[in-house]
């Protein structure tokens, strides 16, 4: 039914069972304050167990040249993640830096949130549709929080996007089956806890979407 990606993977099986169960993206994290957090050491050891066919997201939160030149410069991304106030302008600034395709995350809580969503299809190259993290949250996203699926019922936008936020393999199929959502995305709905990935429910995650 919609694609996969998993983000937030620190270990070489995990990574593996991911593929081999079916996800086309796999999520490293560049935000040390992160549970999921990797170092460009770990990430450019990770890169090989990322097969062929399956695209490498870095995800980062308002991150300066000097910060991609860094990772880019050890770990060949497929795809670039921003997960941080990013403006338009720097979603464009990071294309043309780093000559990636860049997906930007924006946060939902309501419908005045959903114009965002049509500013950056503007300029960026996909579109990741995830929960508004709740005011103070220490991460701008991985937080296990939904939003109202309702409110995309109908929507397009001009393009590729990916449905996140508190997704999980009891609720996913619903997800798409209610938001029509061509991929998605999940960290903390594969977890036993915040940065532990589980790879029975991983399996059990792309299964239920697919
Ligand atoms: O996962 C993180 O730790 C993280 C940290 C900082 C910014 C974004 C982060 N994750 C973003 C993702 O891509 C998540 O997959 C997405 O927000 C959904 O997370 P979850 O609700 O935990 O499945």
């Amino acid at each position: 039914m919609a694609q996969v990606k998993i983000c937030g993977l620190r270990r070489p099986d995990h990574i593996e069972a991911a593929a081999q169960a079916g996800a086309r993206y796999v999520g490293l994290v560049f935000f040390p304050k992160s549970p999921r957090a990797v170092s460009v050491e770990e990430a450019a050891l990770l890169m090989q167990h990322i097969p062929m066919g399956v695209a490498a997201v870095g995800l980062f939160v308002n991150p300066d040249d000097a910060l991609l030149d860094q990772v880019l410069g050890r770990v060949p991304l497929d795809i670039i993640q921003l997960h941080g106030d990013e403006s338009p302008d720097r979603v464009a600034q990071v294309k043309a830096l780093t000559g990636l395709p860049v997906m930007k995350a924006v946060g939902l809580s309501g419908p005045e949130d959903l114009p965002a969503l049509t500013d950056y299809g503007l300029v960026a190259d996909m579109l990741l549709v995830d929960a508004k993290p709740p005011k103070g949250a220490d991460l701008p996203g991985g937080n296990g929080l939904s939003f109202d699926w309702r409110l995309l019922v109908g929507r397009k936008w001009l393009r590729p996007w990916m449905l996140a936020g508190g997704l999980t393999p009891q609720n996913v199929a619903e997800a798409i089956r209610l938001t029509g959502a061509p991929a998605v995305d999940v960290s903390s709905g594969v977890e036993t806890e915040p940065g532990i990935k589980d790879e029975g429910l991983i399996r059990a995650f792309v299964a239920a979407a697919s």
